[in-house]
């Protein structure tokens, strides 16, 4: 494995500082490319939309809190449907797999493309990959139409199966390249549906597309209910997962309220982004601690964990705790283990700290608690998306698919300040999402939960000093002053490095 970019970030600029980091096209690489007119232009539903073709000149801006003297900034290429498409209906040949973990969506999108592909563009030639980029090599397939896919989105998983590992660049372009025996079909549109990993790969797969010159459109949809993935507003799935984690923490609530000293710990998905745990504690509003991995923490002594539920049990007679799943990973002993694609297999930190809070106060024996811990993080992964992601879902794969038909290639769909847009693969894999602790949006959590921060006095001034002078918009269009949070370019680690190294 590896990714390393081999191609120039296509980069335009224009006056104030403006920037269009745009994403590739098939006639880059390949002249002479024949065009057909969009048959959209023939389609009763969307004939009377006023404008209805996206203005090859339209973009959309990352920064959208600006001063009078900012630079406009980076800018991405708006999604939508041009007037010119790069493929006729009858020579495409599209397939679609899904990688890396759950979440809730996948099924819809899957049934979007096929749908868009068949209702907008009059392509029906689709096949599902089975079992995610093993699928490729491994011959696989299943043949997807409207029909077979109509319900789907009313399930939870992928029907087309996922995996971890098992990606192998030169056997996945050779069966792109040639799928039938005695018959050369090129799968023409590949959608590829997945996370920081599976976007690694479709970078890689790309850039093989392109050094082969093949007419083979690599359009990706981003995928993780982690949150995770940068530039983007949110994933798709990440609302319904936030509204399902709400049922593990009443259910904690409830139990720790029932009980006298009663204590309440959830555990939540978030490997390296406490963005779950974040979200669902703001929501629930029964929360009276959240630890993240991105906020280090510590259990004995002044300010500590232990200190804390003291206070609350003694205040309130009960306590609810959420922990995301990669919080507090340095506390517990290494074990160096990862999963096929190489990422780190984390140890159960839900289970951890409720044997570590039950030690205390048994050994304390001042205060006699009840303690129930709640592990949701897959019954929350497996469930079919919310209303409002089935309809995020639905946008994300139209746009892919408007992308793939006009001829662009190496992007994913994804939504930046509320538009559809389309961002090529290196913006999207270049670092993490994270959330940000010295954002407003984490102060925020701090204040509904009133639980320490965990810093000394001596950490807050050295955040202080960090911070002077005051953050500059930055280009990715997030800053101290953003409501989302999460894509500023401060290293979490450095600063979990100097919290650690102060202590
Ligand atoms: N750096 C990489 N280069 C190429 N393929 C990768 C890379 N990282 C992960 N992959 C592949 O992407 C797929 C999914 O990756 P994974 O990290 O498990 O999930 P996710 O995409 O959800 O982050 C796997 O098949 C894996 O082999
Ligand atoms: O058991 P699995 O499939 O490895 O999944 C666990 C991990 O998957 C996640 O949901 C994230 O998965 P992705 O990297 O695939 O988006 C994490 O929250 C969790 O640590
Ligand atoms: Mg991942």
């Amino acid at each position: 494995m590896g990714s390393e970019n081999n191609f120039e970030m296509k980069v335009v600029t224009g006056e104030f500082g403006y920037v269009l980091q745009d994403v590739p096209h098939l006639t880059d690489y390949i002249s002479d490319l024949q065009t057909f007119p969009n048959p959209l232009r023939f389609n009763p539903a969307y004939s009377v939309v006023k404008q209805y073709f996206v203005d090859m000149d339209d973009t959309v801006p990352q920064k959208v809190v600006v001063h009078k003297e900012t630079p406009r900034g980076i800018h991405f290429r708006r999604a939508g449907p041009r007037e010119k498409v790069y493929f006729s209906s009858d020579e495409v040949h599209a397939c679609i797999v899904t990688c890396g973990g759950l979440c809730p969506g996948l099924n819809t999108v899957i049934r979007e493309i096929v749908h868009s592909l068949d209702y907008m563009y009059g392509v029906d030639k689709v096949l599902g990959i089975d079992g995610g980029y093993r699928g490729f090599y491994s011959k696989n397939t299943i043949n997807l139409t409207p029909k077979i896919v109509n319900d789907i989105h009313k399930r939870g998983g992928t029907i087309l199966g996922t995996s971890r590992g098992g990606h192998d660049t030169i056997k996945i372009v050779d069966s792109i390249q040639d799928r039938e025996i005695n018959q050369a079909i090129l799968l023409a549109q590949v959608y590829i549906i997945g996370g920081d990993g599976t976007l690694k790969g479709a970078s890689v797969i790309y850039e093989e597309i392109r050094k082969r010159g093949l007419k083979v459109a690599v359009a990706g949809i981003p995928k993780t209910i982690d949150n995770d993935i940068p530039v983007i507003d949110k994933s798709f799935g990440f609302d319904t997962a936030v509204e399902e984690a709400q049922r593990a923490i009443n259910a904690a609530h409830v139990e720790a309220e029932s009980a006298e000293n009663g204590i309440g710990v959830v555990k939540l998905m978030g490997r390296y982004s406490g963005f779950i745990a974040m979200y669902a504690t703001l929501a629930s509003r029964d929360v009276d601690c959240c630890l993240i991995p991105e906020s280090p923490f510590y259990l004995e002594g002044k300010g500590g964990l232990f200190e804390y539920i003291e206070k609350r049990l003694k205040e309130n007679g009960h306590m609810v705790i959420v922990i995301a799943e990669g919080a507090g990973q340095e506390l517990l002993t290494a074990k160096h283990e990862q999963d096929a694609s190489g990422n780190k297999l984390l140890q159960d930190v839900g289970l951890w700290i409720s044997r570590k809070i039950k030690e205390h106060f048994s050994k304390q024996r001042k205060i006699s608690i009840t303690l129930k811990y709640i592990d949701p993080t897959y019954m929350i992964r497996a469930i079919p998306s919310n209303a409002s992601d089935n309809v995020y879902c639905t946008l994300l794969a139209q746009s892919a698919v408007h992308g793939a038909m006009a001829g662009y290639t190496g992007f994913t769909s994804g939504l930046v300040n509320g538009r559809q847009t389309y961002i090529p693969f290196n913006r999207i894999t270049e670092r993490q999402n994270n959330v940000v602790i010295t954002d407003r949006m984490w102060a925020r959590l701090l204040s509904s939960t009133n639980q320490p921060s965990f810093l000394s006095a001596k950490e807050v001034d050295e955040f202080k000093k960090e911070l002077e002078p005051p953050t500059p918009l930055l280009d990715d269009g997030r800053n101290g002053e953003d409501e989302n949070s999460g894509n500023t370019d401060m290293n979490i680690n450095e600063i979990k490095k100097s919290i650690m190294r102060s202590e």
